[in-house]
Formats: C-alpha cells, structure tokens, sequence
C-alpha cells in the first residue's frame, strides 16, 4: 500500500499491463488507479480475444431468441440466474445505502436533484442474463469441501443454470470456457490485491475461498439515456463485491465518478485488446473505502445496440466485511452504520443489494426471503 502523496495523479483510467516482469510495478499500479478511480484497464490479460469475440457472438445470439424462449428461463434470485428483460432491474435504487464515501454520497445527493426530476432509481434499459457458480450458495456451510471449491477449468461445474444447448450449440462450451478464463484473471487480480495490502496468508484463504462468481451478459437496445430524467442503460451504482472485469463491444457508454478537483462523470471508453476491471463494495469496506468502489453508470448516446459482458467476482461467501486493522483509526474512521457492507458475510450483503436492485424492497439484515429459504 503507497501513501496518498507518493502516488502520482493520472488524468485518465491507466492501462495496466499484466505481462510486466516485474511484479512490484503491477501492484503499484493497481494500487494508484484504485486510490484514485477504483477503475482500471488491463491488457496482456491471458482471456484469448477470439474468447471474447465467441462469448460475444453467444449473447447476441441469446437475446436474439424469441421473448418466449428467454422467458423461459425467468431470473432466480436465490441462485442469482436467468433472463431479465428490458427494465427488470434498476441499479439506482441501490443506492439509498450504497456503501460510498461521504464526498460521493453528497455527490449523489446533488446529481440526484438536479438531473432528475422524478422518481428514484428509474427501470434500466438493459436487458441482461446471468450464470453463476450457485452449488455454493445451495451448499450448507458444513457442507464437504469439495462441494465448496471452485474449479478453475470447470467454474460452473455442479451448478444450476440454463443451459441454451438446444438453440445455441456452442452455449454451454463458450459461458464455460469464458467463465474460467475470467476466474483465473481474477485470482491474478486478487493476488495483487493482497500484495498491496501485504495480507498474511490466513486473511488471504478466508477471502479467497468458495468464491461467489458471477457472468452477466447484457444488451443494451432501449432509447438513448437521459440523465434529466433519471433514463440510463444501466443507472448510476457500486458493485457489489471484489472485482469485475467487464468486456464491451466498441460502443461507448461507461462512465464514472470522479473527482480530479470537482466531480465530474468521466469517459472510460473501450479500448481494443483490453479488458475494463473495476473495485467493488468489498474492496471499498475492506479498506475503508481507500481503495474506491466508484459510481458508474451507462449512458446510451444512440440508438446503436450495445453488447457488454461483465463477471462479477466476490469473496468467500461466508466472510464476514469490515476495514483490516491497517485502515482503522486516524482520520480514516468509517461511520459503521453508514456502510451497509460491514458486518454482513457476502451471502448477506449479496442478497441485501439484489433485493434493492430487482425486487425494490429495502430488505433488512438477514431478514429477506432468501435467506431464510437457506
Ligand atoms: O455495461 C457496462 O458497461 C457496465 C454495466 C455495469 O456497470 C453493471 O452491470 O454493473
Ligand atoms: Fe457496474
């Protein structure tokens, strides 16, 4: 972890690159652009590009399927899988209780009276559908190990989805494969990380083991956002847990808050041959929100679809949030009450936002209907 004052303030999202020898460099570097965006690109990644191109051609094939058919396989927020259409979530609504600095809740605040004009937390335009490793989430946490690991080349494995074989071949193959690859990028991630954060090794297998791991395919094909009134592809939020890494085909549209001086909605435009990684809630609780789970958003400009690919990655499902003891004390105090991130296991914390997020309650501490389904 570099203090504040020797890292150097860059104007735009950094590009890192992962083949770099020199290990200390990419650890530098993911701590810099974590401080100060919570975004950065990687390039040298290890996910082959023509992976990226056939998980690209599946989604689109996916949602080119007839409404009754992806009807079929309706979302299951308990395994957190299936097919949501156009306005089925709405990512705003998160936010009541985002896990967010006290600068960035103001922030909200103000975007939120002076862009919209009514309502809060407007329905997405996005359409999306999403696989997860589930057996872990259906597991009981006494359950064998082996149930509980993920396995690398198989991250699926075991797990309840749709499967959409019998209209796309190649499905299951291609979600697999990419899964895997973006798994294994992510366990790179994290080992950086925990470089940064200089970890010791218990901290790390409480963190790192039975991962909750998460592949969102969306489609954005709705009428161009309008900030004024609240109309996004995606609506301003935090992710909810360790890293993403998203892939987007090569239309624009992501941005996130940033404040170089005033706060201002930033660009992070695709880039050929470079995957898009950005910080979750779990990395902002964990370091008392050094590290920054940036609000972005989706703005549509056009009516050009946009295609974007997103795997959401969390920690160990049963570890339980709140700053590492490096962060506490000083002038780095979080209000506990204030990140609904603390205290809360994944699992938990999990449920909490997928409650906000799709079903618009504001479910209370383990107190949803899913957790007492487990
Ligand atoms: O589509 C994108 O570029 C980002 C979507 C996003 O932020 C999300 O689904 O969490
Ligand atoms: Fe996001």
């Amino acid at each position: 972890m570099m203090s504040s004052s020797s890292m150097v303030l860059m104007d735009r999202v950094p590009i890192i690159d992962l083949q770099d020898p020199n290990e200390s460099n990419i650890v530098a570097q993911l701590d810099a652009a974590l401080q100060q965006f919570g975004f950065f690109y990687v390039k040298n990644h290890g996910i082959p590009e023509s992976l990226i191109e056939r998980q690209f051609d599946i989604s689109k094939q996916l949602f080119d399927l007839p409404l009754h058919i992806k009807e079929s396989m309706p979302f299951d927020g308990t395994l957190d899988i299936g097919y949501l259409a156009a306005g089925g979530q709405a990512l705003e609504k998160t936010l009541r209780t985002a896990a967010t600095e006290p600068q960035q809740k103001q922030q909200q605040q103000q975007q939120q009276s002076t862009e919209k004009q009514e309502g809060e937390g407007q329905i997405d335009t996005k359409e999306q559908f999403m696989m997860t490793n589930n057996k872990l989430i259906t597991a009981s946490a006494d359950a064998d190990h082996s149930v509980l690991t993920v396995d690398p080349d198989n991250v699926f494995d075991g797990s309840q989805n749709y499967y959409l074989q019998p209209y796309i071949p190649d499905h299951p193959r291609v979600t697999s494969d990419y899964m895997s690859a973006s798994y294994k990028l992510n366990l790179r991630l994290q080992h950086y990380l925990f470089e940064a954060l200089q970890l010791d090794s218990e901290r790390r297998r409480d963190l790192g083991q039975h991962p909750f791991l998460v592949l969102k395919q969306m489609k954005y094909a709705g009428p161009p956002s309008d900030p004024s009134k609240g109309q996004y592809g995606a609506g301003p939020h935090t992710d909810w847990g360790s890293f993403t890494i998203l892939a987007t085909d090569q239309q624009p549209g992501l941005q996130l808050l940033w404040n170089g001086g005033v706060d201002q909605w930033l660009d992070v435009p695709p880039i050929p041959n470079t995957l898009i990684i950005n910080a979750g809630d779990q990395i902002a609780t964990l370091t008392n929100h050094y590290y920054k789970s940036a609000l972005h958003r989706v703005v549509t400009t056009s009516r050009t679809v946009r295609y974007s690919t997103a795997v959401f990655t969390y920690f160990g499902l049963s570890a339980t949030f709140a700053p590492l003891p490096q962060f506490c004390g000083g002038d780095q105090t979080t209000d506990l009450a204030e990140d609904p991130s603390i205290g809360r296991t994944t699992r938990e914390y999990f449920h909490y936002k997928l409650h906000q997020s799709v079903y618009g309650s504001d479910a209370t501490r383990g107190s949803t209907d899913e957790e007492k389904k487990e």
